[in-house]
């Protein structure tokens, strides 16, 4: 029976949508203008499966015979975050977006959250990760203080020294401030930040990070396939990202080449159903970072690692890569990018050269995924499997 090996490569869109100047975001693409910068990237391998020859993907030499079915998807739900992404693509849309503090969170919530937690909170601002351990880290390290941040995206974001606030009491924290951030407040995330070093300007993020996510308002391919009493095996941040739910399997990595490896590992088990990785550093480590070299490489990285996935696969398995959202690091700001993401899928059994052209949803990825497994098909989503199937 066929598995699905589908890897998430976070943040690496392919061009604005058409709404994209409603986001704020105006002529971004996160791969073009990567490739724009450092035009001796390097990622035969992406290349070989089609991402050159996807519409519009022009900044990218294409092949004249890709091994892989490519094409790109628009995103209709009403955001630009890793949550809406993962949940468009496993069949669930996110119609009214989640709920943003631009202004930092009010008075009630940061005062029940110090009552609750025994804290005070400093900060309560939108900012990067990285710049607000250099503007409040040294303050948190003398009083104990946590720094509490969030951004353009739906999240309550609690940064701890991991010698401070031991990493116990920070999840707990974050179990607090779930409970009091639902219903009209409810954030789509509660995000735990550690970090160690010794001072501002050397302060370093640890892979200790945990999400808190609100359930999926729906069920979601996840669910359907796990019902079938098939595998769900996350990778990486994705457990997180759904709750837990419709998960029957789930490890944690500590960067992109821990989840290739991971991945690997599952492949070559004997399981049956989803392997489902997300590769987050594109994403945390550079993408919000704006370090275009630093991403440039990281797709590199990524790149070289096809070949060996491919190697381990069973001859009816098929592999998806496709992105959630986009993170032009060539861009204004710190924030997600509202773009198109690539879709690249190959199976030894598979069509070659096949282009998907442009999807209407992202959610036309799930509903290809449970085509393909054989299980109830989600609300939302038009499977491509007739198509990419010899
Ligand atoms: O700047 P850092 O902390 O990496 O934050 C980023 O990561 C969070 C989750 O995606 C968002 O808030 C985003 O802005
Ligand atoms: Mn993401
Ligand atoms: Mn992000």
């Amino acid at each position: 029976m066929s598995r699905v090996i589908w890897m998430i490569i976070d943040s690496v869109g392919i061009g604005a949508l058409p709404d994209a100047e409603a986001f704020g975001d105006k002529g971004v693409n996160t791969l073009g203008n990567i490739v724009k910068a450092h035009s001796d990237i390097k990622i035969p391998n992406l290349r070989q499966l089609g991402i050159g020859n996807i519409d519009g993907a022009d900044f990218i030499e294409s092949v004249e015979s890709p091994i892989g079915c490519y094409g790109k998807c628009s995103e209709l739900s009403q955001g630009k975050d890793t949550t809406t992404g993962h949940w468009e693509m496993t069949g669930v849309l996110v119609e009214t977006p989640f709920k943003t503090f631009e202004n930092g969170f009010p008075k009630e919530i940061i005062d029940e959250f110090e009552k609750q937690t025994g804290r005070k909170v400093v900060a309560n601002k939108p900012a990067s990760g990285t710049a607000i351990l250099d503007e409040f880290g040294d303050h948190h390290m003398k009083t104990g203080d946590v720094i509490v941040y969030t951004s353009a995206d739906s999240v309550f974001q609690i940064a701890a020294h991991e010698e401070v606030v031991p990493l116990e009491e920070l999840y707990k924290m974050c179990e607090i401030a779930r409970k009091i951030m639902m219903g009209d407040n409810a954030v789509a995330r509660i995000i735990a930040r550690p970090f160690v070093g010794e001072k501002a300007g050397s302060f370093e993020r640890t892979s200790n990070r945990r999400d808190y996510s609100l359930n999926p308002f729906e069920a979601t391919v996840l669910d359907n396939i796990k019902e079938s009493k098939l595998d769900v095996i996350a990778v990486g941040k994705i457990e997180d990202i759904f709750n837990g739910q419709g998960i029957t399997e789930a490890i944690h990595t500590k960067s992109n080449m821990h989840g290739v490896d991971e991945t690997i590992n599952y492949i070559k088990k004997d399981n049956n159903g989803l392997i489902f990785t997300n590769l987050v550093d594109f994403d945390s480590k550079f993408g919000h970072r704006r370090d275009t070299k630093g991403y440039k490489e990281a797709l590199e990285e990524f790149d070289a690692r096809i070949p060996e996935i491919i190697e381990y696969m069973n001859e009816d398995d098929i592999l998806i890569i496709n992105a959630d959202h986009g993170n032009d690091p060539t861009y204004k700001g710190t924030d997600h990018t509202r773009e198109y993401i690539p879709v690249l899928v190959y199976g030894k059994d598979l069509k070659q050269n096949l282009n998907l052209g442009i999807r209407k949803s992202f959610a036309d990825i799930g509903a290809t995924v449970t085509d393909i497994l054989d299980v109830k098909m989600p609300k939302h989503g038009t499977s491509f499997k007739n198509d990419i199937m010899k």
